[in-house]
């Protein structure tokens, strides 16, 4: 029987005990695939990759397996597999990109690569030496998109890495996240369907905190999609 790479079984999930975000959320996702998730503002994409990330410890779940086996989102051994980029993150201001991204290799242990390529594709060349906080808010979402593609964690999570790029770097991006298999699996949201046809090998349906549907290939069409949205919203 094939071992998911990841496993979050009924999450629930919660900023305060009065309203739960998340209820029974499960999901499951293969080693290499490339999975989207999508569902209407304030249906819980972002607090779920909270999350898995360990930033938000407000949950309870009958598991979550990594590798089929169950992990606290703040281990250290299942941190160094994973990398999240926020939709809007304003750490590390003080950093240029390069000092940034240095340090990332060091804390997760491995050499860092040549990033030209990445560099040129997010057309970034002229920002790698300015400080994240004097970035603009699509360039400093490059940095840690770059960041990202170089790192290749084994999980890579990506919340909407399409909103605020300038249109050559979303087409770069859409190869990057569509050629992501070969190294891991990629889980990204995005209220983009066509960042969602393009590149997922499957799509994850939202609602109001839980999965209600999912689409593999084949099945995985802006049409669908559009439909499990407009149903969801009564529409
Ligand atoms: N820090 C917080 N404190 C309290 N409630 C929050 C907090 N962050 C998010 N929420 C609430 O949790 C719910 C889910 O928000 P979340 O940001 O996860 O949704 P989303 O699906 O990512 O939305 P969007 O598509 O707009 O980015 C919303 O009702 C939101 O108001």
């Amino acid at each position: 029987m094939e071992t998911f790479l990841l496993t979050v079984r009924n999450l629930n999930a919660w900023y305060n005990r009065e309203k739960m975000v998340l209820t029974n959320f499960s999901l499951e996702l293969a080693r290499q695939e490339v999975v989207g998730l999508i569902g209407l503002n304030g249906t819980g994409k972002t607090t779920f990759l909270k999350v898995i990330s360990g930033l938000l410890p407000t949950f309870q779940s009958d598991g979550i397996l990594f590798s089929g086996k169950p992990v606290n989102p703040r281990e250290k051994t299942f941190k160094m597999c994973r990398y999240t980029v926020f939709a809007e993150d304003n750490s590390f201001p003080y950093f240029t990109f390069l000092e940034y991204i240095s340090y990332v290799f060091s804390a997760y242990k491995k050499n860092m690569p040549d990033i030209s390529a990445l560099v040129q594709g997010f057309h970034f060349e002229n920002y790698t030496d300015t400080l994240l906080k004097d970035l603009s808010t699509g360039n400093r979402k490059k940095a840690f998109l770059i960041t990202a593609f170089a790192l290749k964690p084994v999980l890579l999570f990506l919340d909407e890495p399409v909103n605020g790029l300038d249109f050559q770097s979303t087409e770069y991006l859409y190869r990057q996240i569509a050629g992501y298999k070969e190294h891991g699996t990629l889980l990204f949201s995005s209220h983009i369907l066509e960042s969602i046809t393009l590149t997922s090998d499957r799509v994850y349906v939202l609602e109001n905190g839980a999965i209600k549907q999912t689409f593999g290939r084949g099945k995985l069409s802006a049409a669908n999609i559009r439909e499990a949205l407009r149903y969801e919203n009564n529409l």
